[in-house]
């Protein structure tokens, strides 16, 4: 809806009027194209406001709408709404508060001047969802900023705050008071000046020397960076479009990419992550409890216990967030490098104190654990903070892969105790995985999402086992993709088939970057590898399944990835970043081939994915089957916020759903047969009743779920 009203006698204000945030959906549309009507044919009004209700200004046109072509077409279009917002004939005036993002900032380029609150941001971030801007921002914003400018803003979708908007020169004014009494003001004081040199669709381009070589840069840069994503490239086209065809022609360029983009499968895919990111907020537990019927005690103290890099993350991750927090490290040497290094990523103190004593973690409504992957480490902690810390708090673990259950056994208050999983780096990464036992109360379970959110996160209720969701499910990945350099790929090829496919790293390199030596210590403490595994035993075989280990034998070559220099790949020295191949690694793999009595064979890109990716999969239909998971968007969700799955792909369930669930169970049926002593790739129970119930959509899969839910 839109708000039509006459203040001061000659200025109607147009308020744009659809909660939260004020989404240009079909009634808006209606209503915004009468309002701008009757504002052209009243004589009395001279100049008119266009402002959004309650605060946004506006946040783009209704995402929801996207997925459903006959609401995208009822109604009239944005692109002639804002042709009659620049074609009036009285001076308009956007008054933006709080945001205009993608087709809001249109609707503000069509207006003839931008009045903007200081604290307001904006943007066109149609980009991160598969689009450009489709409503004359791909040819408004280049007249108005000059190619440049422009082309940052469309292709990265960044927001804007207003300071630099307004040095930019996208808005006009700033003003720290009532956006909308400054506008009108204004508004009135233009009426009547002329407004041709206003209309951003009669200016030509700022023009730009070397425009072919320079676009030509802008493509190469884009195919760089958008990891086989379309939408940067068409934002670049579209902007070329601006900077050398007239206006007319320009919107018919955006309006033929924005088409083709609209329908692709890369859109519904980012379209699904926008959606995914938000719905975990809904969280539900494997024990039944929910989002909407739990209160969360708020936390305002944390303590974080141990200054490792994921402890000093964690604990600017929750200064950040406003929290007062002590930073726990018994070891004093350490303690002083991490005071330096947190202070240095706060840029001062921020909150945070340091101590050397668990004691000091008595009064903090939250205490987060992040010392190295060890139980017993873990378990003697655990005991103490239950005795040290005051009743109520809550005792969190940072682990990645141990048992939350174990923990909560060594303490008196099992049902405060949970799994924060933080991403390294913590303060950095977006996903937050919120771990429960069985015996985690919900309300601990309402505080973590709570303080997750506070801290920026996207934040993903998951159930207690070995991995959680997103360890879990890499398992099976890593596995056969060392089972692939068995067979006679090499780590080059495997990562060159991942980053094609979308991953900003392949599992290799990932592998390198995070240190071979965490998998080490984890197999050690399962007893694949270590003093506790017998000479007798078979090396490619553990509990009856193929097991390879290559990554042990790397970890006794000292080779633990880039803090070494030398991994998968090879390095100019410990801690640098470029990857080399490594003649090394070559005559490495093909003396264990040859010692194992494995004949390489040539492996294609294809089979690598799928090997890999199935497998991952698979896991993923095993997660949600024991109920660890709440749903297919939850676990996306964890995969594109936390592991560097492509948005534009959706998330290894969406991609599943995309590739067709027929597809992949058959793809997994052929390489199970092929490799038999390899159970994560035989289809779990899940998948054939999917397929066996015609493939449902996704969000129809927890009816197929429904009756096998948590094992926990
Ligand atoms: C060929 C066809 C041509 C078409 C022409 C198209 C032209 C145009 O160029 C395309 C666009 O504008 S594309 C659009 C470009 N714009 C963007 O990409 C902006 C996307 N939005 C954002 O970035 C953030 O939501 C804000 C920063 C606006 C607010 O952040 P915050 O305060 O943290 O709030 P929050 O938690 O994030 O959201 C609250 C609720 O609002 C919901 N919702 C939000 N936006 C929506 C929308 N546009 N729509 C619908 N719903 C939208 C959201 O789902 C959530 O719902 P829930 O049910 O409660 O879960």
């Amino acid at each position: 809806m839109a708000q039509y009203r006459i203040v001061s006698g000659s200025v109607a204000v147009i308020s744009i009027q659809n909660p939260p945030v004020n989404a240009l959906s079909a009634a808006v549309r209606e209503g915004l194209l009468l309002s701008v009507r009757a504002a052209a044919s009243d004589p009395l009004v001279r100049s008119v406001v266009i402002s959004g209700h309650n605060g946004p200004f506006c946040g783009g046109a209704d995402i929801k709408e996207f997925g459903n072509v006959s609401h995208l077409e009822s109604g009239p279009h944005l692109v002639e709404i804002f042709e009659s917002v620049e074609a009036l004939a009285k001076p308009v005036v956007a008054a933006i508060e709080g945001f205009a993002l993608g087709g809001g900032l249109e609707l503000a380029l069509a207006c003839h001047y931008r009045f903007g609150h200081s604290e307001a941001r904006v943007g066109l971030p149609e980009v991160s969802l598969g689009l450009l801007p489709g409503a004359g921002g791909s040819q408004r914003l280049p007249r108005l900023l000059g190619v440049r400018a422009a082309l940052d803003m469309i292709v990265t979708g960044r927001h804007v705050a207003a300071g630099e908007a307004l040095k930019l020169g996208l808005l006009d004014r700033l003003t720290d008071g009532n956006t909308v009494d400054a506008a009108v003001r204004f508004a009135q004081s233009a009426e009547g000046k002329p407004l041709d040199d206003r209309r951003l669709g009669n200016r030509p381009c700022p023009p730009l020397e070397n425009i072919d070589a320079f676009f030509e840069e802008a493509l190469i840069h884009a195919r760089g960076r958008a990891r086989g994503a379309a939408a940067p490239l068409a934002c670049v086209q579209a902007v070329r479009g601006a900077a050398t065809l007239p206006f007319l022609k320009g919107m018919e360029l955006e309006k033929r990419l924005m088409e083709t983009l609209m329908t692709s499968g890369q859109a519904q895919a980012s379209r699904y992550c926008f959606f995914t990111e938000r719905g975990a907020a809904r969280w539900t537990t494997p024990t039944g409890a929910r989002w909407d019927t739990c209160r969360a005690r708020p936390i305002s103290t944390a303590a974080v216990i141990g200054l490792g890099t994921m402890g000093r993350g964690i604990t600017v991750a929750l200064a950040r967030a406003g929290l007062s927090v002590v930073a726990v490290e018994t070891q004093e040497h350490q303690l002083d490098e991490a005071q330096r290094a947190v202070s240095r990523m706060l840029k001062g103190g921020g909150g945070v104190s340091y101590s050397a004593d668990l004691q000091a973690a008595a009064g903090a409504d939250l205490v987060v654990e992040a010392v190295f992957e060890d139980m017993a480490v873990k378990e003697e902690i655990f005991k103490q903070l239950s005795s040290v810390c005051k009743p109520g708090a809550l005792l969190a673990t940072n682990t990645s892969s141990l048992d939350i259950d174990r923990l909560a056994s060594c303490t008196l208050r099992p049902e405060q105790v949970l799994g924060l999983h933080f991403f390294a780096p913590a303060h950095v990464m977006r996903l937050l995985e919120v771990v429960s036992g069985p015996r985690t109360s919900p309300q601990t379970v309402a505080a973590a999402m709570q303080l997750g959110r506070r801290m920026g996160k996207v934040s993903v209720a998951v159930g207690n086992c070995p991995g959680f969701v997103g360890n879990r499910m890499l398992k099976p990945y890593l596995e056969q993709a060392y089972f692939l350099l068995e067979e006679g790929a090499s780590p080059e090829l495997v990562d060159a088939a991942l980053e094609e496919f979308g991953f900003p790293m392949g599992v290799f390199k990932m592998s390198d970057l995070s240190g071979l030596d965490i998998g080490w210590r984890v197999r050690k403490e399962e007893g694949l590898t270590g003093p506790g595994v017998t000479a007798d035993q078979p090396m490619r075989t553990r509990r009856g399944r193929r097991y390879s280990p290559l990554g042990d034998l790397m970890c006794e070559e000292g080779r633990y990835g880039q803090k070494t220099g030398r991994g998968w790949y090879l390095y100019d020295r410990p801690g640098a970043r470029v990857a080399r191949s490594d003649p090394w690694l070559r005559s490495f793999l093909e003396e264990y081939r040859e010692r194992h009595g494995l004949l390489a064979r040539r492996i294609d890109q294809q089979e690598v994915l799928e090997r890999c990716l199935y497998a991952l999969i698979n896991e993923g239909f095993r997660v949600l089957e024991d109920g660890v998971a709440a749903s297919p968007q939850n676990i996306d969700a964890i995969y594109v916020f936390g592991y560097g799955w492509p948005k534009h792909r959706g998330g290894p369930m969406f991609y599943a759903a995309q590739v067709g669930l027929a597809r992949v169970l058959e793809g997994l049926e052929k390489y199970h047969k092929a490799h038999p002593d390899s159970p994560h790739l035989q289809p779990c129970s899940l998948l054939r009743r999917l397929v066996a119930s015609g493939s449902p959509p996704i969000h129809k899969w927890s009816e197929v779920v429904k009756g096998h839910r948590s094992q926990l």
